[in-house]
């Protein structure tokens, strides 16, 4: 059974390191290292990811390598990837990574060649996708669908909708438009201009039993069968979810199911079925470049010696400052605003899997786990929140993403280079600045009165990863997601945490239908709080106000 972290050697070694560490600036570390700008990078498939930018030394690094020794996040990885059920919580293997695996490659999970079955149901989307887009599957009138809604919530939603975002120059299918909050204007405004009779509903849930995407589907089926008729749900609905049997209750024909299994996590499935409607945008082929380029990740995870292993070494870095620097969250920043979704995305990969505050075994955790993970495209965030991370008092590593090549682009104001050279050089010029500041002797310098020396001095030593792409393609937003999704996997076993199960969201939800109840005055009495007592009695009473 392992241990708490914070009881090993190596969690000791970091912590002694740190204290003679942090009196080191980042100009110090590159002024001593002139190298490291150029050493402290690692290439995996197409990304070339610099950490220079980091409050780190070599010797940090060989003792964060030795930590990931002493942790097991190898044999960790092994046993993920074998299909051993290391979501103990719920006792099942975690095989998202199977969802990528080349139809020829067996993995057998008890007793089942699971590639076969992943393959199977590929083969299934990719017919249907095909038949959708060529316009062979028509609605109940024979008018071919223009329009597919995406109906989840979490993993049934962001993952496909960030991804359909981020490739809109790869969409030349059908309009995918996503739902997910049960909040009615959420489906309205996107039904608002459609025709039903052109519109294919796709109901993504795992489970076949989420609240809100089950009352959207119900609304949506509502507004399908009042234009179209009852016998119109075959042609207007498919489902995507591990719950077959609750999706034909639903009234979904099993040939319209598409399945996926208790070993694929929600924010894990955008590579399952779940990433059916991005199929219909961008086609099949471009799907298959998406996983290939997951799989390429996989393999460099699999494969990449710790010290030039993209995930581990990441990994590593985000528990060095959620552990030992106390810092609360991590900005990611793409330099992309197609990957406007990302951070959204990231925040339930991350933050749903390593939200815990207790070991594997139960035990509580000691030692800070879990980041708040949080971003905004550049340049947007430099005119909003950039001012905190460059002059306030928190430690908040950062990620920048960028593209060497545009997906759009257009002359620059001044006619030398382009809109897309501008953004990146904004990139560039946010990590450089974050990182190396501006002393109070430069800015005196300048000229700059004594008392305004203090206001205009920055201090730097804010930490970044720059993850640099030749360009922003199915197989490159793959490979993201997947340095994503194992980067938090190695921050979970190094932390012992179960990066794989939710409890949490639980309680919420039977909460919610209590007071569901009680807002609709069907409860009687208290509802336990005198907070949430007043709330409920203000609500009622500003219904019925004019
Ligand atoms: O796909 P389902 O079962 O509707 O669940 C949706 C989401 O709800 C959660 O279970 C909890 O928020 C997520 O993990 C999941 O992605």
């Amino acid at each position: 059974m392992p241990t708490s972290p914070q009881h090993g050697p190596s969690w000791k070694a970091l912590a002694d390191h740190q204290d003679d560490a942090r009196s080191r600036s980042l100009t110090d570390l590159f002024a001593a290292d002139p190298a490291r700008g150029s050493d402290l990078t690692v290439a995996a498939a197409s990304l070339y990811i610099d950490y220079s930018k980091h409050l780190i030394t070599r010797e940090t690094l060989s003792l964060l390598l030795a930590l990931a020794r002493e942790r097991g996040v190898e044999a960790r990885r092994d046993a993920m990837f074998a299909g051993a059920r290391i979501n103990t919580t719920e006792d099942r293997p975690v095989l998202h990574a199977a969802l990528r695996l080349p139809a020829d490659h067996e993995l057998v999970v008890d007793g089942r060649n699971v590639t076969t079955d992943v393959h199977e149901v590929l083969g299934r989307m990719a017919d249907i996708t095909d038949r959708v887009r060529s316009g062979e599957w028509t609605g109940a009138t024979g008018r071919p669908i223009r329009t597919v809604i995406n109906i989840g919530i979490g993993g049934s939603d962001l993952g496909p909708a960030m991804a359909t975002r981020a490739l809109r120059h790869h969409c030349d299918g059908p309009q995918v438009r996503f739902v997910s909050n049960v909040d009615p204007a959420d489906l309205t405004s996107v039904l608002a201009d459609l025709d039903p009779a052109s519109t294919l509903v796709v109901v993504v849930s795992k489970t076949f039993t989420t609240l809100e995407t089950m009352t959207n589907a119900a609304a949506a089926r509502a507004w399908i069968t009042g234009a179209l008729g009852a016998d119109a749900v075959p042609r207007h609905f498919v489902a995507v979810s591990a719950n077959t049997e609750r999706a034909a209750e639903f009234g979904i024909p099993a040939d319209n199911v598409f399945g996926f299994w208790d070993w694929v996590g929600g924010r894990y499935s955008v590579g399952s079925a779940v990433g059916l409607s991005l199929m219909f945008a961008i086609g099949s082929e471009r799907f298959g470049e998406f996983l290939a380029g997951m799989r390429s990740i996989d393999e460099h995870f699999l494969a990449a010696p710790a010290h030039a292993n993209a995930p581990i070494l990441l990994g590593l870095l985000g528990v060095w400052y959620s552990s030992f620097y106390g810092a609360d969250s991590r900005a990611v920043l793409p330099y992309s605003h197609d990957l406007a979704r990302l951070p959204a995305y990231l925040q339930q990969l991350s933050m749903e899997s390593n939200g815990k505050s207790v070991h594997t075994d139960g035990r509580p955790v000691a030692v800070g786990t879990g980041e708040i993970i949080w971003g905004e495209p550049g340049t947007n965030g430099q005119h909003a929140f950039h001012q905190l991370l460059h002059q306030g008092t928190r430690l908040t590593p950062v990620d920048f993403i960028g593209f060497a090549q545009p997906t759009d682009d257009l002359p620059s104001l001044g006619g030398q280079g382009t809109m897309h050279d501008v953004l990146l050089a904004n990139m560039l010029a946010q990590s450089k600045v974050m990182a190396f500041g501006r002393s109070a002797a430069d800015v005196a310098r300048d000229g700059t009165p004594a008392d305004l020396i203090g206001h205009k001095t920055m201090p730097g030593d804010q930490p970044s990863t720059t993850i640099v792409a030749p360009r922003l393609t199915p197989s490159t937003l793959g490979q993201i997601i997947a340095l994503y999704e194992h980067q938090v996997f190695v921050q979970g076993v190094i932390w012992d945490i179960n990066s794989f199960d939710q409890w949490g969201v639980e309680l919420g939800k039977s909460s919610a239908l209590e007071f569901g109840d009680a807002l609709a005055g069907a409860a009687s009495g208290t509802t336990g709080d005198s907070s949430s007592d007043g709330l409920v009695a203000a609500l009622r009473r500003a219904r019925t106000a004019a």
